[in-house]
């Protein structure tokens, strides 16, 4: 994109080659965003000084229209009262002729009504055009959850950026420092023109090449922000609104949700001002929150467009209709299990709530250290799957009397054992990312308590380890162990945890094979003698695990009787040997 000055072409015509902007929204961050702009338009040359604002007309209790007040004393009474926004800014309530000559679009109204702008608008944008939206939340579609960037350059057939952050609207508006995170798609420039349109002293703008991420950090955490009002109404402290129940796990699920609907989104997007910065602010400081404690005060009595009515004097809310399209989201392709936060956060949003209730909503303690219950979600559906199940003779695959060959799901229906197997592949493929996870922490905690002894055995990079931490080493080494120490804790009780819920699913799966026959029970038998001595101490823990389990008495000896071992029993430790061969095969 070029901003070069007004001038002629090769045909003497007169041609506008700066760019004008033009921002579609008048709400509190609307105007904000505003005064951002038109303060740089002022001082770059390669934009016109004016800057369009488009305006939902409202006519105030005085009888005067709102545009008419805005272009009259630079303030938006209703939206932003006592700040000016600039001069330079126009205020239109005609969408049309808003947007009729601006070559770059902010959009930054509530999200419900982003559809309804974009129809309006379609086919009324002319010529080269960039946006950028500024809008937290999505669009649920037929065809599933519709992110509102795509929505504008589906509609409009135009490339959109984003502008997410920490960015409580009020703080912006009388210049309290803050950061912000533009997301781009492809062009560093035009991400470069965003950062330099909307940069100043006090707002401090990076680009990130991650629109989904940045896009879902923003439109995410207002659920987030509306479970932290309600910990907050149930006045359960701020331990309980920053860990375990609300911040930490919603971080983790908002994490987990825009990875699956986008794999490409980046880890490290959540550590921009968009994800935790944005996360934080939100649930200490924002509108969702407030309205939300309010809720939770009222023990649920009073409906949230009430609420939001009454407190926020037109401005709307975001999160509860973003819990409910993520709700909508989860339940459609059945993770809702996945997500207890979200799931839980849209539960109480539309129906009466009790103390007991919330307190009986956040987390289970499975998911707590694991991130989302992937594994204790599918235990569960397997055990079910498994218990609808009216069980066929052993041998016997549906209503043929061939022997069957499979092990796994042999004495239910092959209907049935299709959906368990499908079941397991999409267990599989949803634990990868949870265990490079924890393959990279487990790795930095190594590197970090080998650092801290001064013997690395493996080879450290710089990214690896960063500056901050290099200085912590040096300057206090006893705190530095400390944190190592807890990191590593950490990762133990999470690995801990995983290792359960993986071994109630695999009991469950268990429960389904066919008997062993001789032969198989034979080869175990060799196969459990050749493994090495750390293997057969974990051979001997699932073997008292199971037998305490099922209520036989056990001693502190363990000897492996496989012809007294019961079905389940052999096909527990035959999954484990094959883990066990699979593993070396793959580490050779
Ligand atoms: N206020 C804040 O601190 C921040 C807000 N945002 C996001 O910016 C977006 C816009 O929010 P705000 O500017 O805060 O708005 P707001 O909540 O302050 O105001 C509501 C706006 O909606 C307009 N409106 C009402 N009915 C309408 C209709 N039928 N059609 C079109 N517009 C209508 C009102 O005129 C008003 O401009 C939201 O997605 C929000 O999450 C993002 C960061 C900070
Ligand atoms: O998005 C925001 C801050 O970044 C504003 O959040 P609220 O809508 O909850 O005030």
């Amino acid at each position: 994109m070029s901003h070069a000055k007004s001038g002629e072409d090769a045909n003497g015509e007169c041609h506008d080659s700066k760019s004008r902007v033009t921002i579609v929204g008048s709400g509190s961050w609307g105007s904000v965003a505003a005064k951002l702009v038109a303060s740089n338009a002022l001082k770059l040359p390669s934009f016109h000084d004016e800057v369009r604002m488009w305006v939902f007309e409202e006519v105030l209790p005085n009888g005067e229209k709102l545009t008419d007040v805005i272009n009259k004393t630079n303030e938006n009474a209703n939206y932003l009262p006592g700040i000016k926004l600039g001069r330079n800014v126009v205020a239109d309530p005609d969408l049309e002729n808003a947007v009729k000559e601006a070559n770059m679009l902010v959009f930054v109204t509530p999200h419900q009504f982003m559809d309804g702008i974009c129809k309006k608008l379609k086919g009324k944008i002319k010529g080269e055009v960039e946006a950028i939206s500024l809008v937290k939340g999505m669009e649920v579609k037929k065809e599933g959850p519709c992110m509102i960037s795509s929505l504008i350059t589906k509609e409009l057939g135009i490339n959109c950026c984003v502008l997410m952050g920490a960015n409580i609207a009020n703080e912006i508006a009388v210049e309290k420092f803050s950061e912000a995170t533009v997301g781009y798609r492809e062009s560093r420039e035009i991400a470069d023109t965003w950062v330099q349109l909307f940069s100043t002293p006090y707002f401090m703008v990076t680009p990130v090449h991650d629109v989904e991420g940045v896009e879902l950090c923003g439109t995410l955490k207002n659920v987030v922000a509306i479970a932290a009002g309600f910990v907050d109404g149930l006045e359960m402290g701020n331990n309980t609104k920053a860990s375990a129940a609300i911040m930490r796990i919603g971080l983790r699920e908002m994490k987990a949700l825009s990875k699956l609907l986008f794999p490409s989104v980046k880890g490290s997007t959540f550590f921009e001002s968009c994800g935790v910065a944005d996360v934080i602010t939100t649930c200490f400081g924002g509108r969702n929150r407030r309205v939300a404690e309010a809720f939770a005060q009222s023990g649920g009595k009073r409906s949230f467009d009430e609420l939001e009515a009454e407190m926020l004097e037109g401005q709307k809310l975001q999160g509860v209709s973003t819990a409910r399209e993520v709700y909508e989201t989860l339940n459609h392709s059945g993770k809702l299990e996945m997500f207890p936060l979200f799931s839980t956060v849209h539960q109480i949003c539309i129906g009466p709530m009790t103390k007991r209730a919330a307190e009986e909503a956040p987390p289970s303690t499975d998911s707590s250290t694991t991130g989302p219950n992937f594994l204790g979600c599918y235990r569960d559906q397997v055990a079910e799957l498994l218990s609808q199940e009216e069980r066929l003779p052993h041998h016997e695959d549906g209503d043929t009397k061939k022997p069957s060959t499979e092990i796994i799901g042999a004495g239910i229906s092959s209907l049935k054992r299709e959906k368990l197997k499908a079941l397991l592949r999409q267990c599989v493929t949803d634990l990868i990312p949870g265990v490079d996870e924890m393959q990279s922490r487990a790795r930095s905690m190594l590197l970090m308590s080998q650092l801290s002894n001064k013997k690395p055995s493996i080879s450290v990079t710089n990214e690896e380890v960063e500056d901050d931490i290099q200085l912590l080493m040096k300057s206090d080494p006893r705190l530095f162990k400390e944190i190592v120490k807890k990191h590593t804790d950490d990762v133990l009780t999470s690995l801990n945890n995983m290792q359960q819920q993986a071994e109630k699913l695999l009991d469950n799966v268990a429960t389904s094979c066919r008997p062993m026959s001789r032969d198989e029970k034979r080869d175990l038998q060799r196969s459990i003698k050749e493994l090495p001595g750390g293997n057969l101490k974990r051979i001997a823990e699932i073997i008292k695990d199971h037998h305490a389990a099922s209520g036989k008495a056990f001693s502190d000896e363990v000897t492996v009787n496989l012809e007294e071992e019961d079905n389940v029993m052999l096909w527990r430790l035959h999954f484990y040997v094959a883990a066990v061969k699979s593993a070396r095969k793959l580490a050779s």
